[in-house]
C-alpha cells in the first residue's frame, strides 16, 4: 500500500530557553545546515550560538506561540488533516528537527501497512538545508530501520503552473482590499556559499545577479534561481508593473555573505523611500512560523514605521487554504495513479 510522509522543519516543544536550546542545537549541527567541519561546528554551536541565542530565540517563540503549541507544527497539522479527509492513501506528518521525527513519521506509514512512500518535503524551493536534509536522512533511515520500505521524494514544485496560481490567487485575495504602492517577496536565506555548493555544474553560480536568469540545469538545485522565478511567475500572472514589486532575502545568521538584498535593510530602504504602504509575502514558507510571524510581521513592521511608514500587510502563507490542499491531493492523486499504472 501507498502512503504520504509531509515533511516540515520543526518547532521547539515549548518556547522555553532550554527546549529551544535542544532543538537549536538539533537544528544547527546539521551538516547541511551549518556546513563546516564537524570540529569547528561544534565549537560555534555549543561553544558560541547555544550560550546566547536560545534565550533571544525563546523570547521570540514566546510573542507567537499559540495556546495548542507552535503555529508552523499547529498549521502542518491542520494541512494533514484536511489533505488525510481528502485522499484514501494513509497522510502522516514529520518534522525534520525536535520531537516529530521522521522516523516516527514512517514507522506510522509502516505501522498502517504502507511499503512505498511519497516523501513530499514542504518547500517550494530546493535548498541544502531544507529538501536535501530531509531526502538523505529519510534514505539512511530506510536503509538502517526499513529496508523494504520504497521511498520516492517529491523534487521542488516552486515553478508548477498550478502552484503558482494558487499561491497567486492567494495573494490577490488577501491584497484585494489595500492601496499598497509596493509589494516584498521575502524569502528565507542562505548562506551564498550554499547556492555555489549545489551547483551541479560546478561553473553556472556566480551570484552575480545574471546567472540566475540564463538557462542552466544548475538551476534545478539553484534556491536562489527558484526564489527569483517564484516572483516572476506571480508577478507575470497577476501583472505588476515593473517597479512595485522586489525580492529580499531574511533571517540571516553569522557573518558569512548571505543571499541579498537583505529583507530588513530593503523594508528600510522602501520607508526611507518615501513608501507608505507596503505589502510583503513571504514564499520559501508553506507554513506561518516564527520566521513570517515575529520577524516580518512584527519585527519588520517596525522597521517600517520607524522609517515613516504607515500601513505594513502581511499576506499569510498558504497553510491549510483549501486549494492548496487540493493541489497537493491532486499532485498525490497523480503520484498514486502513475505508480498504480507501472506496478
Ligand atoms: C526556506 C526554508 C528555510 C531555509 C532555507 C532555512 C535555512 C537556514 N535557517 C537557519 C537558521 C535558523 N532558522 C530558524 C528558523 C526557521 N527556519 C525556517 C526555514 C528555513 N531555514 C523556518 C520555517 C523556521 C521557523 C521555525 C519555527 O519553529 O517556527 C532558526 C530558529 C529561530 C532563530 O533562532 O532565529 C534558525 C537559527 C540557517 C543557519 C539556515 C541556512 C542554511
Ligand atoms: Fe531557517
Ligand atoms: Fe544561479
Amino acid at each position: 500500500m501507498k502512503g504520504i510522509l509531509l515533511v516540515n522543519l520543526g518547532s521547539p516543544d515549548s518556547p522555553t530557553p532550554k527546549d529551544v536550546k535542544k532543538y537549536l542545537g538539533e537544528f544547527l549541527m546539521d551538516e547541511r545546515v551549518i556546513d563546516i567541519p564537524f570540529i569547528a561546528r561544534a565549537a560555534l554551536v555549543k561553544g558560541i550560538i547555544l550560550k546566547t541565542r536560545p534565550k533571544q530565540s525563546a523570547a521570540a517563540y514566546k510573542k507567537i506561540w499559540w495556546e495548542e503549541g507552535s503555529p508552523l507544527i499547529v498549521l502542518s497539522e491542520r494541512l494533514q488533516k484536511k489533505l488525510q479527509n481528502q485522499i484514501s492513501l494513509p497522510v502522516s506528518l514529520a518534522m525534520r528537527y525536535g520531537s516529530m521525527t521522521i522516523k516516527k513519521g514512517l514507522q506510522e506509514l509502516v505501522d498502517k501497512g504502507v511499503d512505498e512512500v511519497l516523501l513530499f518535503p514542504l518547500y517550494p524551493q530546493f535548498a541544502m538545508a531544507t529538501t536535501e536534509t530531509i531526502t538523505v536522512l529519510a534514505e539512511e533511515l530506510r536503509q538502517q530501520f526499513f529496508p523494504n520500505l520504497k521511498i520516492e521524494s517529491v523534487p521542488a514544485f516552486y515553478n508548477k503552473p498550478d502552484y503558482i496560481e494558487v499561491l497567486s490567487d492567494s495573494i490577490k485575495r488577501h491584497l484585494e482590499t489595500k492601496n499598497y504602492e509596493h509589494l516584498l517577496f521575502s524569502y528565507h536565506g542562505v548562506p551564498e556559499r550554499h547556492i555555489r555548493k549545489s551547483d551541479i555544474t560546478k561553473s553556472h553560480c556566480k551570484i552575480d545577479g545574471s546567472c540566475c536568469a540564463t538557462p542552466s540545469k544548475a538551476h534545478e538545485f539553484c534556491y536562489r534561481h527558484q526564489c527569483l522565478e517564484v516572483t516572476r511567475l506571480v508577478a507575470e500572472k497577476l501583472q505588476f508593473q515593473e517597479g512595485t514589486y522586489s525580492t529580499s532575502f531574511q533571517s540571516r545568521l553569522g557573518f558569512d555573505p548571505w543571499l541579498q538584498p537583505y529583507t530588513d535593510r530593503t523594508i528600510e530602504r522602501l520607508g526611507k523611500k518615501g513608501v507608505k504602504n507596503m505589502a510583503i509575502v513571504t514564499p520559501a514558507f508553506v507554513s506561518d512560523c516564527l520566521e513570517t510571524l515575529e520577524e516580518i510581521a512584527m519585527e519588520g513592521q517596525e522597521i517600517f514605521h520607524e522609517m515613516g511608514g504607515k500601513d505594513f500587510t502581511t499576506v499569510p502563507c498558504l497553510n491549510d487554504d483549501n486549494a492548496w490542499v487540493s493541489l497537493l491531493s491532486k499532485w498525490i492523486n497523480a503520484w498514486a495513479m502513475i505508480e498504480t499504472i507501472q506496478s
